[in-house]
Formats: structure tokens, sequence, C-alpha cells
């Protein structure tokens, strides 16, 4: 667990984090969420120690990071940095290998859980003796993903991992990043300026302003209890995307009838009304059920908003 107390850090004066508070728990995805110099960056490069704080705490498991060396603390967080952040002049096996060479692994360890890695990120052999600017952005992303992987650390944070995918390579991504066995085990902090992407991934969310929080919740808090105004207009834009895609087949189960057709579509509870939707939107022949899984929608919508 990740527990950070009343931190700030300013930067010429000028506060870019504020006296903010939050707990990353266990197997948790902690979503920081926010635009453009909002201080997510500096809030997750402060976990690590990339850079310092001025005041309050920082604990991991119980312990202050202040308790440890800056490098051994490093050993122990995998960290996806902004656009790949992989060394431009070492081959994409030399940049997986950074942290086992750091740990003195020997080599074939290093080889066969390099080869793991490729094989669950969906990327071929032959990467490893290209060079980064050889490979696609999100190629790229899925290295720099292998690389906060390999040594298997508990904490991991991840600044905009995503964010030079274009919408349809990300949602691909988006669905794979969920289903890694890997990632179950960790508490992960992810900082994304995307909405959409912090509601796929997060189980919960913090939304940042100025150097602050606004508010920390689980994706349906955010959309049916704000806590202010500045919290409902963020997601204005989106919010009916983010109603259908949160939502999911379980919740709608009181309002519809139709465990067996969730199953001859291959739904299962977890899926959301959206992806749910989209299926069923491809077929003519799937109105019927299409339209009451509507009907549901609507009926469970109404007994949220209060
Ligand atoms: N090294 C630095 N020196 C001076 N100011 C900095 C430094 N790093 C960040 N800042 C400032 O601190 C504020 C917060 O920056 P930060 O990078 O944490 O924001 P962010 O929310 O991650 O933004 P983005 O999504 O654009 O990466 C910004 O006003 C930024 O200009």
């Amino acid at each position: 667990m990740i527990t950070v107390k009343s931190v700030s850090k300013k930067f010429n004066g000028k506060p870019a984090v504020d006296h903010i508070s939050f707990q990353a728990h266990d197997q948790e995805i902690l979503v920081l969420l926010g635009t453009s110099g909002c201080g997510k960056t500096t809030t997750l490069k402060m976990i690590n120690r990339l850079i310092e704080s001025d005041s309050g705490a920082i604990l991991i498991d119980g312990k202050n990071i202040l308790d440890q060396k800056a490098e051994e603390l490093r050993m122990g967080i995998g960290f996806v940095m902004q656009h790949s952040g992989l060394f431009p002049h070492y081959t994409i096996k030399q940049n997986i290998a950074v942290v086992p060479e750091l740990l003195k692994w020997d080599k074939k360890k290093t080889e066969s859980r390099t080869e793991e890695l490729l094989h669950k990120l969906h990327l071929s052999d032959d990467v490893l003796s290209r060079f980064p600017n050889e490979l696609s952005g999100g190629q790229q992303q899925r290295v720099g993903i292998a690389r906060a992987l390999i040594a298997n650390t508990p904490v991991l944070l991840m600044d905009e991992p995503f964010g030079a995918l274009d919408n349809i390579t990300k949602a691909d991504i988006h669905s794979e990043f969920k289903s890694l066995e890997e990632l179950k085990n960790k508490t992960i902090i992810l900082v994304t300026h995307d909405v959409q992407e912090a509601f796929e991934l997060g189980h919960r969310i913090c939304l940042m302003d100025k150097g602050k929080i606004i508010q920390t919740g689980t994706p349906k808090e955010m959309l049916y209890r704000p806590q202010n105004n500045f919290v409902s207009d963020f997601f204005t834009e989106n919010r009916l995307l983010l109603e259908y895609k949160i939502a999911t087949l379980k919740e709608m189960g009181a309002f519809l009838n139709s465990e067996n057709t969730h199953r001859t579509f291959g739904f299962t509870e977890k899926t959301s009304v959206w992806n749910a939707l989209q299926k069923l939107s491809s077929d003519h022949k799937n109105t019927g059920y299409y339209e009451n899984l509507i009907k549901a929608f609507n009926e469970y919508r109404k007994l949220q908003i209060v």
C-alpha cells in the first residue's frame, strides 16, 4: 500500500503539488487524472524520489520512503515513463536488461524473463535487436512496460503509458493490459489526462486540479456522487459514454431477464453495457435484446442519479 500524506512541492516558489493525500491499496490501479500541469507527474515522481517533496510524508507498506536510499527504493518500483523513456542508443534487448544488470541477474535469467514478457505483451523476438526509433509508438510503449515489469516489483508507477497511441490501438492495449496476470498483485498508480482511459483502467480515480486533489473515488462515485461542480463539469463531455462503459450486465440483472441471452453472445456478468450494445448493434437480428438492454440501463440509471 502506498500512503501519501499532505505532500507538497513548489518549483521556483510556485506550488506544483499542494498538500495532497491519498492511498493506493494493494492490488489496485489508482489513476491520477487531470489536465496538463495539474501536478500528476510531479506526484508520481515524488513516490520514487526522482523529485524530492518539500513537506509531508510518503509511505510504502508503512515504511517512509526517506528511510532508505533512493536507489534501493527504486529497485522495488517499476516505472513507466512518459513517451516510453527508452534509451535511444540502446537496442530493445539492452533497454529491457537495464534493471536486471543493476540487479546482477545472470544472462539466462534475463533472457528467459525477457522472452516471457515479450510473449505476454505481444511483441515478437525480432524487436530485440532493433533500436527504439525502429519501432512503432505502440511497440515502444509495450517495451517501456516490459522494462518496468521485468523485476516483478510490487509497485508500478506509470506516467501516461499509452499516451502516444491512437484511440483504436489504445482500446486494444487497455483490454490486454487489464487481463495481464502479472499486474493483478501489484499496487499501480497510473497518470493520465484521458478521461476514458481513467475509467477503463482505474479501480479508483484521484481527480486533480492546480496541484490539489479535488475528489478521490470509484468511477461510479465520480459520475454519480460528484463532490462539487468542478468534478461534474470535468466529466460532462464524456458523461453518457462513461455511464454506459462503467455499467455491467450484472448491474442490469434486476431490470433484464436474459441470462441465457448473455451467454449466447459470449457476454459475462462483467461485460460492460457499452461493449454489449456495440456487439449487438452490428446485427439487426438482435434489435429486441438491444432495445431491452437500453431500457434496463435507463431504469438502472434513474436509481443512480439522486
Ligand atoms: N522541474 C520543474 N521546474 C519548474 N517547474 C516545474 C518542473 N516540473 C514541473 N513544473 C511545473 O509544475 C507544475 C506541475 O507539473 P506536472 O508535470 O506535475 O504536471 P502534469 O499534471 O503531470 O502535466 P502533464 O499532463 O502536462 O504532464 C506545472 O506548472 C509545471 O510547469
